[in-house]
């Protein structure tokens, strides 16, 4: 289940969550919070579901359908948030990951402020694995992320939040950095790298990394392979980028029809 925005685009959100499910060959299932009007260029405008609506989508497939995970994006407001926590504490679901949409990779704050501190004060600590890019690593962590070392003491940080493990993600550092994230769970703290793809064409690659995630876990892999194999299917996706648009063009989620 990806609990989620629309993009009306078709880079992002729901729409970039259900076709990374679908090559994965898991069911999709959407719960929507908000609608974006938005493209290759940007976002401009943004409509809030009700919360009393995000509570019907969900409780309208959990009580129907197994669920094997749940990946959460953008939240939007701190009324959802609060509502979506809610909904994973009375359901007893732990399997979820935690992609803290709060601030682009541009460094463009997405979300209020009553929002980003419910989003680490009720939901991070609900994550079996939470994915905050840097930007929203250093709200989290409430450090300045320049360097290897610090997206590593980072990681420890918002670990200390709750969250079962963290992947801090590179896409928006500098050089080689870009292609490196950092995991904690506790025990392991782990380097992933993979090769630097020189595009512009990199929308929606976060939530593509949570939702292939998420799909991994579904399938019953374990959290950190869960995460290998989710960085190499948005590296390779990277490399058959879609050049759409006048700006950031999504990255090919069906690669493998593309090459
Ligand atoms: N140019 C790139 N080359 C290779 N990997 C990248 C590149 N840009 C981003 N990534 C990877 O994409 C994933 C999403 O990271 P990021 O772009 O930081 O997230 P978000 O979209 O949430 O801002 C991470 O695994 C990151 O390392
Ligand atoms: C509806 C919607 N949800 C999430 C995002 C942000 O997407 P993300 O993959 O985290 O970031 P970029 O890689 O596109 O910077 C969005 N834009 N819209």
């Amino acid at each position: 289940m990806t609990i989620a925005g629309s993009d009306s685009g078709g880079g992002a959100g729901i729409q970039a969550d259900l076709r990374t499910f679908a090559f994965h060959c898991v069911h999709g299932t959407s719960v929507l919070t908000c609608i974006t009007a938005q493209n290759t260029q940007g976002v401009t405008r943004v409509d809030a579901m009700l919360p009393e609506s995000v509570t019907a989508q969900f409780e309208a497939v959990m009580i129907d359908m197994r669920i094997g995970a749940i990946k959460t994006g953008m939240l939007l407001n701190q009324e959802i948030i609060k509502t979506v926590a809610k909904k994973l504490v009375a359901f007893g679901f732990g399997n979820v990951v935690v992609d803290p949409v709060m601030v682009s990779r541009t460094g463009a704050q997405l979300i209020d402020d009553e929002a980003i501190k419910t989003m680490r004060d009720v939901l991070i600590p609900l994550a079996a694995i939470a994915t905050p890019n840097r930007y929203e690593a250093q709200i989290l962590a409430d450090m300045d992320i320049h360097s290897l070392e610090d997206m590593q003491t980072a990681a420890q940080n918002i670990y200390k939040l709750g969250a079962r493990s963290v992947l801090v993600k590179g896409g928006g550092m500098t050089g080689d950095l870009k292609a490196v994230d950092v995991w904690f769970d506790g025990d392991r703290l782990e380097v992933l790298q993979t090769e630097v793809i020189d595009t512009n064409h990199t929308h929606g690659t976060g939530c593509t990394l949570s939702a292939a995630i998420a799909a991994n876990l579904a399938l019953g892999k374990p959290r950190f392979q869960s995460v290998q194999e989710a960085k190499n299917y948005v590296t390779e996706a990277l490399k058959y980028a879609l050049a759409i648009g006048k700006g950031q063009g999504p990255v090919g989620h069906f690669f493998p029809l593309l090459k």
